[in-house]
């Protein structure tokens, strides 16, 4: 089933992340196997040093997918927003993965740089895809920033770590029943995407559980599989959890042994 983000439809729920894999053809093989529409492209760290900025974008658009750059490894609103815009100019497209980093460690988003980043750049045209926490007021601010999309995280960015706070989750779901919500970082097993994909989540970002995989061409077609396999379990209706047993053959009568 087809989901809108903005004003564009797809039918993965998977956003792939596109750093830190082997080699430039395990990324390509993988994000074939994961048959993900959008891939995300750090635009920071792509140009700076290590990379050959070009060759990495060529390779990105050679894929057919969908790009969503994001200005991960900023830590200033300014920044952020130079980022996009420079973003905007290289890859034509108006979208842009809003990181605005506030610690080193947890590499936790700064909400209140965030919210002002997202203020700016919705103002300017861009629409804003938020890598924010599970707080609703924050969610709220977003939303009010001219957002139609969010993007909570459920761990710190790379600490596959999964889903820590299911019920803020839960709660954010619930709280926002019509706008897009994708679980952006902290994903790494395929079981933890489909646990949010469960909760009703419209999709999963995830990049390290894949790149630094063992063999991420395979694993890959593992969280695809988990992804779809949690959406069609929401949309079946989940059985809520109960405290007693419920017999699950019932019982008419009594046998009668001869
Ligand atoms: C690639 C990217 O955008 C990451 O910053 C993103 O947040 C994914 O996080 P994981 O690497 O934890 O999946």
């Amino acid at each position: 089933m087809m989901q809108k983000l903005y004003n564009t439809e797809v039918s993965s729920r998977l956003l792939l992340g596109s750093a830190r894999y082997p080699s430039p053809a395990i990324l390509a093989e993988a994000v074939k196997r994961s048959e993900t529409e959008i891939v995300t492209v750090s635009l920071r760290r792509e140009t700076a040093g290590g990379h050959s900025g070009g060759a990495f974008f060529e390779l990105i658009r050679a894929l057919g997918v969908r790009v969503l750059p994001n200005t991960a490894g900023c830590h200033g609103v300014s920044e952020a927003v130079l980022t996009a815009q420079m973003a905007r100019e290289l890859f034509g497209t108006s979208w842009i993965k809003l990181e605005v980093i506030g610690n080193h460690d947890t590499l936790q988003p700064d909400v209140f740089g965030l919210v002002e980043a997202a203020r700016i750049l919705s103002s300017e045209g861009f629409q804003v895809f938020p890598y924010t926490t599970d707080d609703l007021v924050v969610a709220e601010r977003l939303l009010e920033a001219g957002c139609r999309v969010l993007m909570p995280w459920c761990a710190p960015i790379g600490s596959a770590a999964g889903p820590l706070n299911l019920s803020a989750l839960r709660s954010m779901r619930a709280h926002f029943p019509d706008i897009p919500l994708i679980v952006d970082a902290g994903i790494g097993r395929p079981s933890h995407a489909a646990t949010v994909m469960e909760l009703g989540f419209d999709a999963v970002l995830l990049n390290t559980a894949v790149a630094s995989a063992g063999d991420p061409v395979a694993m890959a077609g593992a969280f695809a599989k988990a992804i779809e396999a949690g959406r069609q379990a929401f949309s079946a209706g989940l059985l809520e959890p109960r405290d007693v047993a419920v017999p699950s053959t019932p019982v008419i009568g009594k046998a009668v042994f001869a």
